[in-house]
């Protein structure tokens, strides 16, 4: 770093909200919620249904009122619980999946709604949009005469012609159905990048999260549980809910005994845990190694995957790009999963050993 760019002044994030709450009946929906995005970065609020996501992105855009906290752009305060920039006036793109297009207006004028100016500046961006969705051929077309996806890029178009300063997006895709969305997706991505607005899109589902997002807020029950790129999100969750929420899991329950938690696939490293705390410990499918039975034995303990406990596949699946077996294990009578790249699919019955990596398991307190 040279000492020129040490002195340049950090921006201000495109999007800022403080402490942002809002009750309903009594109940706090959003929950002391507070993020920062910058210009050109995606954030993907993620959480289950009814765990407040919608509620803050309508903050934002100024159609609910919050009952504290801040919201600012480009550092300047747009709304408290005494000051108020209308809804109109916040330079903010709104997309939802249910945001129609004006079915009797042509897609020109659809993608001109939100423009001012002079006619030929704004026949020169809907234009430059269209072509940037591929959708040149349409311009004088109707919705009705595109397909769901064009349609939903018309309606990306419309949301960028102003050139927003924020997108927020609550669930854009899920009216797409699979075959098409994954391009949609990433067209949008590589729009909105080029664009370089301040995404917040709001989604409930962990793979859409991980595609598009810098950076995920995970929430649940109004709060904002973790926060961080997709990567150290999903493999550094806080705790059993976190991990519950990107893939299956396996957990053993276990009680503490001088910083170890023992269980039948031998013991794990509970550091700083006092004694006699019962805790989980949690792993995914795909850390789970699976080996053959000799003469009733399984493979020799090892540092990086403990013991191998005994279990009789109860169930195969092939998925895909893997496969899904399921165990009953002899210690307890409890199902454990395991995943196996490509197709592995052992006849139910048959007898393997199980064994878990250690340092992809993740232990918390019950
Ligand atoms: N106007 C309202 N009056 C009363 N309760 C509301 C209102 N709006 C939202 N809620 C409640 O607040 C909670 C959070 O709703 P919100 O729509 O923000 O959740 P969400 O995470 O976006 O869920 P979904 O993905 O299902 O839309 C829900 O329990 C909902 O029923």
């Amino acid at each position: 770093m040279t000492p020129h760019s040490l002195s340049q002044p950090v921006p201000a994030p495109r999007l800022e909200i403080r402490n942002l709450v809002r009750h309903f009946e009594g109940r706090a929906v959003v929950d002391d919620v507070s993020l920062r995005i910058q210009a050109g970065q995606v954030t993907c609020l993620l959480g289950p249904s009814g765990c407040g996501k919608s509620t803050t992105l309508r903050m934002i855009a100024g159609v609910e009122m919050q009952d504290s906290g801040e919201i600012y752009v480009d550092g300047k305060l747009i709304c408290d619980t005494v000051f108020r920039v209308p809804p109109e006036r916040r330079e903010i793109g709104l997309m939802f999946q249910d945001f129609a297009l004006f079915p009797h207006l042509s897609v020109a004028e659809n993608v001109a709604f939100g423009l001012n100016g002079p006619r030929e500046e704004k026949r020169a961006r809907v234009e430059e949009l269209l072509e940037r969705v591929h959708l040149t051929r349409f311009i004088d077309g109707y919705p009705h005469q595109l397909s769901g996806g064009e349609q939903q890029r018309v309606a990306l178009a419309r949301a960028l012609a102003p050139r927003p300063r924020i997108m927020l997006m609550d669930e854009p895709f899920s009216g797409l159905d699979n075959r098409l969305r994954d391009g949609v997706r990433d067209e949008t991505l590589s729009l909105l990048k080029e664009e370089d607005t301040a995404v917040l899109l709001v989604t409930h589902e962990p793979e859409e999260a991980m595609r598009m997002a810098d950076e995920i807020a995970l929430m649940r029950g109004g709060k904002i549980v973790q926060q961080g790129a997709p990567y150290n999100v999903y493999t550094r969750p806080v705790d059993r809910a976190a991990v519950a929420f990107f893939s299956d899991t396996n957990v053993l329950r276990s009680t503490v005994q001088g910083a170890l938690a023992q269980t039948p696939f031998g013991q794990f490293l509970a550091p700083g845990v006092p004694d006699g705390t019962e805790v989980d410990i949690v792993f995914r499918p795909q850390h789970v190694r699976l080996d053959f039975d000799r003469q009733g034995g399984g493979p020799l303990p090892t540092p990086s995957d403990g013991v191998a406990a005994r279990g009789v596949v109860t169930r195969a699946r092939f998925l895909g790009h893997e496969s899904l077996v399921e165990f009953r294990m002899d210690h307890d009578g409890s199902v454990l999963k395991a995943t196996v790249p490509n197709v592995f699919l052992p006849e139910e019955g048959r007898v393997m050993w199980l064994t878990v990596r250690r340092n992809r398991c993740f232990v918390f307190p019950a």
